[in-house]
């Protein structure tokens, strides 16, 4: 599947930190991702990746250039509106899954539900235990984080990130803390997300073996874009 109509853009992002010796986090960053694209953010230890997923996903805002999400400016938003675009069109996944340790897993997916308060308290118990069955988690709902693997708490958090129905799941380094066959597993999700449902997907990985398995790795070296490659495309 080609990349479809851009949904999120980068013009000339850069963001530089103000202080007593500035510190300049990404440079220049021209960036078009399409829908239904699972692509890699990859490069050296502080090259800036973790900088770029930030600005992409409207969690920091460039001193330079702007983000667009499905064609809209984003620079021009208040803190308010950038909040509801996120919610309603972004959805996060971390290195460390963030669950809230007391609720169950249900519970954790259906917070930005909550927030969102579209659909009726049962529409979003259902949606969000079916996000769980299709992530394999259909038996451990009533669980909490502490009750669950580290691969499965990481699937919980993949279940919250879509619990909107996001048009981009970002995720920083989502493999992170998980063995090889729980990241190979994170990875898979993604791609089928990505090629199944046309959601988009970006994510930083320093793990080369994953990031070969997207549709494109964006390469940085000191905050810079310095390649942008369309990998053999899986099937
Ligand atoms: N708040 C900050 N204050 C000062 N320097 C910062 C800050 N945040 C990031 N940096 C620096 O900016 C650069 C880019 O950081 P970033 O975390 O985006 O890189 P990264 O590629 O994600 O790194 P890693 O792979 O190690 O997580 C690094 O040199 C980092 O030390």
């Amino acid at each position: 599947m080609g990349a479809g109509e851009p949904v999120l853009e980068a013009r000339g992002v850069t963001r530089v930190l103000s202080g007593a010796i500035p510190v300049t986090l990404v440079e220049g960053i021209d960036l078009s991702i399409g829908r239904g694209e699972f692509a890699a953010i990859t490069g050296p230890s502080g090259s800036g990746k973790s900088s770029l997923l930030y600005l992409l996903g409207l969690l920091d805002t460039p001193t330079s250039g702007s983000v667009l999400v499905e064609g809209e400016d984003t620079s021009r938003l208040t803190p308010a509106d950038l909040a509801r675009v996120r919610l309603e069109k972004l959805g996060f996944v971390f290195q460390f899954h963030f669950l809230l340790p007391e609720f169950t897993a249900l519970d954790n997916v259906l917070i930005p539900m909550r927030k969102l308060a579209r659909l009726s308290d049962r529409e979003m118990r259902t949606r969000a235990q079916s996000l769980l069955v299709q992530l394999d988690l259909g038996d451990h709902a009533r669980k909490r984080p502490d009750q669950l693997s580290g691969g499965q708490r990481q699937r919980v958090a993949i279940a919250r990130a879509l619990a909107n129905e996001p048009r981009v799941v970002l995720a920083d380094e989502p493999t992170g803390n998980l063995d090889s066959r729980n990241a190979q597993l994170v990875f898979d999700t993604f791609r089928d997300l990505a090629h199944r449902t046309g959601t988009t997907v970006v994510t930083v990985t320093h793990d080369e073996h994953l990031a070969a398995q997207t549709d494109r790795r964006v390469l940085l070296v000191d905050g810079k874009l310095v390649g942008s490659t369309e990998a053999a495309h899986p099937a």
